[in-house]
């Protein structure tokens, strides 16, 4: 048996994402309290509580507990699809299509149009004229059904008035809108726009509780009653139909009542405070740093992402690769260690530039190659996202 890894304690200097978010001894107190109902049957008060609540606040009809986004994400793909051939129409970088194995392919049976944002940023109502395939009967194509957006994406806030051409424009063409919400708090809180707002635009949104929210896992998938009593057939047939999950509910509902506004603003001005010191210090960003998400530009800064992961561990920072993520467990004191890291990474890459050939990537696969005595075989496998 090969040795476990330490104890996870503190996601306080951990920059690799938002989902090392730990859950709060309000929450854990607050799971002792929960319902033990059997959610398969609807009986799980706390369950059927968040489901309702998170329903409310997105101005939907029902809610659906999942144990994850990616759950999320591809029953509701798989439930605005009907008769094959079809295709879904995405950003190249949207989760559904680059971090959720091929799940488009395999359960919904769907063809994927990966578009590249023509600004660079987020795909635009034209962007998506120019990529969709139309229903047109032309016996060679793979018609688009639906068109699934992520809010943020890469941390970028989707402008509303973009949003509200695609809806209109989607309405037209009998094609439904899907949100991978994932951090779609985020984008609440640094626009300002209800997350109403966002439901009455998308037919479904996945909004994850285990991001920045910092539960211990899961999203609320909303959408029309119809829509949601489909998809929790779905979610059953993937093995998704959870027992006593009223303990998870209990705890995420801490964070959905909290002030998580608040603190989900604190993490977007350290992202934004990290952006400025990139900037003063001439390292490129890949992306602008709209909320929590800062994005190191690996290939015209000629960093090495193996470097940037090393450098981290001297000054007690965790990092992955380019993607630096804020959240609100991030300490003032983490955040300028993360910053000579970079800076040391970057003065590094002056004199030893490097050019990363591979696939761009996110997970660091270190020791995940591990001796019998668990020891890491080789260097840290690092790749930007
Ligand atoms: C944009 C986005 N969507 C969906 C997911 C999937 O969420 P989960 O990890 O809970 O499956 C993630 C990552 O966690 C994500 O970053
Ligand atoms: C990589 C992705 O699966 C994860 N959701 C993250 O953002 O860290």
């Amino acid at each position: 048996m090969c040795e476990l890894p330490e104890a996870y304690t503190s996601a306080a200097n951990d920059f690799r994402s938002d989902t090392f978010t730990t859950p709060t001894p309000e929450m854990v107190q607050a799971a002792l309290q929960a319902s033990i109902g059997d959610a398969v049957y609807n009986e799980d008060v706390d369950t059927l509580k968040l489901e309702q609540r998170v329903a409310q606040l997105a101005g939907k009809e029902a809610g659906l507990f999942c144990v994850s986004g990616t759950l999320s994400n591809q029953i509701a793909l798989r439930c605005h699809l009907f008769q094959p051939p079809y295709s879904i129409l995405c950003d190249y970088r949207a989760h559904v299509y680059t971090h959720e194995a091929a799940g488009l392919a395999i359960l919904s049976q769907a063809m994927v149009v990966p578009v590249i944002p023509s600004n660079g940023n987020y795909m635009t109502l034209q962007d998506i004229k120019r990529h969709y395939i139309p229903e047109d009967g032309d016996i060679h194509g793979a018609p688009t059904k639906v068109l699934s957006l992520e809010n943020t994406l890469h941390g970028i806030v989707y402008p509303l008035e973009e949003l509200v051409r695609i809806k209109a424009w989607c309405m037209e063409n009998g094609i439904k809108l899907h949100c991978d919400g994932a951090r779609i708090w985020n984008a609440v809180a640094e626009s300002g726009v209800p997350m109403k707002q966002f439901g009455e635009i998308f037919d479904s949104i996945s909004i994850c509780l285990s991001k920045s929210l910092g539960a211990p896992m899961g999203s609320i998938l909303v959408g029309d009653f119809k829509f949601i009593k489909k998809c929790n057939h779905f979610r059953k047939q993937q093995g998704g139909g959870i027992r006593q999950s009223g303990m998870m509910c209990k705890m995420a509902s801490v964070a959905v009542e909290g002030d998580w506004k608040q603190k989900l603003q604190r993490s977007h001005r350290m992202a934004h405070d990290l952006a400025k010191f990139c900037q003063s210090h001439n390292i490129p960003l890949e992306s602008p740093a709209d909320t929590n998400f800062v994005f190191l530009d690996l290939q015209k800064s000629k960093m090495n992402p193996d470097i940037l992961v090393k450098k981290g561990l001297k000054y007690h920072v965790k990092l992955m690769g380019g993607r630096v993520s804020m959240h609100y467990q991030i300490s003032d004191e983490s955040l300028e260690r993360v910053k000579v890291a970079i800076l040391e990474t970057f003065e590094h890459a002056q004199q030893h530039p490097f050019d990363s050939e591979g696939p761009t990537k996110i997970y660091r696969s270190e020791s995940t190659e591990i001796d019998i005595e668990g020891n890491a075989i080789g260097e840290i496998q690092t790749y930007k996202y």
